[in-house]
């Protein structure tokens, strides 16, 4: 559909844009990525013939870009620019008809039905037809980047040219629009080629991206490609890290800002923090911690600085949809809470605190072998590491427990939850696994604690008897 060739070009003899190459099949959702100045404006100037190429071609639908008639060229792209100015008060309804004079024979000519239904279908799809006759002018700048869009749809172009589309629009149309962009381009083969500054957006909805980077075309690949930590720190030179969208394969980038933890975060977890009551035993941590759990409340991986195990004799599974109304009564905030649920008896808890050199663990564990024969465990890492050492500590945990649970042949627990909290504070711990040192600490925890908590409730029940 279009095919960039060693296209160089800038503003007055000053060349920016330097022997960029790349192609865009129909149907293709292309997003342009690139800092401040890096010339994406610039190179959409050229796509759309308003900039000239100083050398190099561009060729729309095999054509050369600079042999298209200007009427001609509107039938097959439409543009919508960065900042779109409105110097006459029009309607909306008559802003968006502009995108209908490419298809009129001659100036000033009335808009015929078909006109006027691709005008109606294109304030439908953009969600403005109730400001149809309202001026253009009393509309928020949000409302007015549909009215640019809905005008550009209006003009039934092949290939749609967007300079930051989601700019002034707030979360809900931002999915709307683009949501509304991927349908054209799966469903009616609209080429999009659009400038993104927010590169998550990007990622999420582009089949490609551009990565510019001062003129030049850095990158040109699928977004898992180009949104790489290494990639997007070296040309932003800002901090960032990757995690993986929670459902569909994109790449999504968080940018880490100076001191995220501040000095007055810092801290070590161990038994001071433990408060063990009636109903619950629970850990309050001043600071959030990096975790990893399958609790009933708080599970997957987050950031929680309160931990609640809560007592009682119903099923997790039951009781998932009353934790958080446990957890409000007691004081604590749901968002911030990792709530668990056990049979046991909080004060047949057992914890212990391991230190390794410049790291510790300590180890909480709750058992159950009355009523629902259950085993919770809580492991908090006070050290810096990675996610590949959460899961590693999941599995040493795990084999510690199963070696500790085989001494009192009880192996088919009902209900079993973990959780793996580290304070991301300190030490940098590279591996958990059985033979590393945290590994060992853990193992050695796990084994300790769940060996004592499993003796303590089949104690409860054989009325002091193991
Ligand atoms: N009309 C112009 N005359 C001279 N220089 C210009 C003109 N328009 C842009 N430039 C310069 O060209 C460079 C690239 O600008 P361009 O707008 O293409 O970058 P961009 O990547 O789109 O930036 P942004 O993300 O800030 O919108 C900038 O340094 C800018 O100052």
């Amino acid at each position: 559909m279009i095919r960039v060739q060693n296209v160089t070009g800038g503003y007055d003899n000053q060349f920016l844009i330097q022997n960029i190459c790349f192609e865009v099949n129909k149907g293709e959702l292309l997003g342009v990525i690139g800092p401040n100045g890096s010339g994406k404006t610039t190179l959409l100037k050229m796509l759309s013939g308003v900039h000239k190429v100083a050398a190099g071609d561009i060729f729309i639908k095999g054509k050369s870009l600079e042999s298209f008639r200007p009427k001609e060229l509107a039938k097959v792209i439409a543009v919508l620019s960065q900042h779109s100015e409105d110097h006459f008060s029009y309607s909306v309804k008559e802003t968006v008809s502009l995108g209908r004079y490419a298809h009129q024979k001659g100036w000033f000519q009335a808009l015929t039905d078909k006109d006027e239904q691709i005008v109606a279908e294109a304030m439908e799809l953009t969600g403005i037809s109730r400001y149809a006759d309202e001026q253009l002018q009393h509309l928020s700048g949000g409302e007015r980047q549909r009215v640019f869009l809905a005008q550009a749809l209006a003009q039934e172009p092949e290939i749609l040219l967007l300079d930051e589309p989601t700019n002034h629009l707030d979360l809900s149309f931002q999915k709307d629009l683009l949501d509304l962009l991927q349908a054209l381009t799966k469903k009616q083969g609209l080429t999009v080629i659009s400038i993104f500054h927010d590169l998550n957006l990007a990622g999420l909805y582009c089949n490609r991206l551009l990565l510019m980077d001062g003129g030049k075309l850095l990158k040109d690949d699928v977004p898992y490609g180009v949104l790489r930590e290494e990639v997007i720190s070296s040309v932003y030179e800002a901090e960032i890290k990757k995690q993986p969208h929670p459902y569909v394969p994109a790449p999504q980038l968080v940018l880490l800002s100076e001191g995220m933890q501040g000095e007055s975060s810092s801290g070590k977890i161990g038994a001071e923090q433990l408060t063990i009551e009636k109903s619950q035993f629970s850990l309050q941590s001043s600071f959030y911690l990096k975790t990893i759990s399958s609790g009933v409340s708080g599970s997957g991986m987050g950031w929680h600085r309160s931990f609640v195990n809560w007592q009682t004799n119903e099923s997790p599974i039951k009781c998932s949809a009353e934790m958080d109304d446990y957890l409000k009564a007691k004081g604590f905030k749901a968002g911030e809470t990792v709530g668990m649920i056990s049979a046991g008896k909080p004060e047949d808890v057992s914890y212990a605190l391991f230190e390794g050199e410049g790291f510790s663990v300590f180890t909480v564990v709750i058992a159950d072998v009355s009523i629902e024969h259950g085993i919770n465990t809580w492991i908090f890492i006070n050290g810096m590491f990675s996610d590949e050492v959460y899961i590693q500590s999941i599995i040493t945990a795990t084999e510690a427990k199963v070696k500790a649970l085989e001494q009192f042949q009880e192996l088919n627990m009902k209900n079993e939850c973990i959780l793996i909290a580290g304070t991301q504070q300190g030490e940098t711990l590279t591996s958990a696994a059985r033979i590393s040192p945290l590994g060992k600490l853990i193992s050695q925890g796990i084994y300790e604690c769940t060996t004592n908590a499993m003796m303590k409730s089949l104690k409860r029940i054989n009325g002091g008897f193991c």
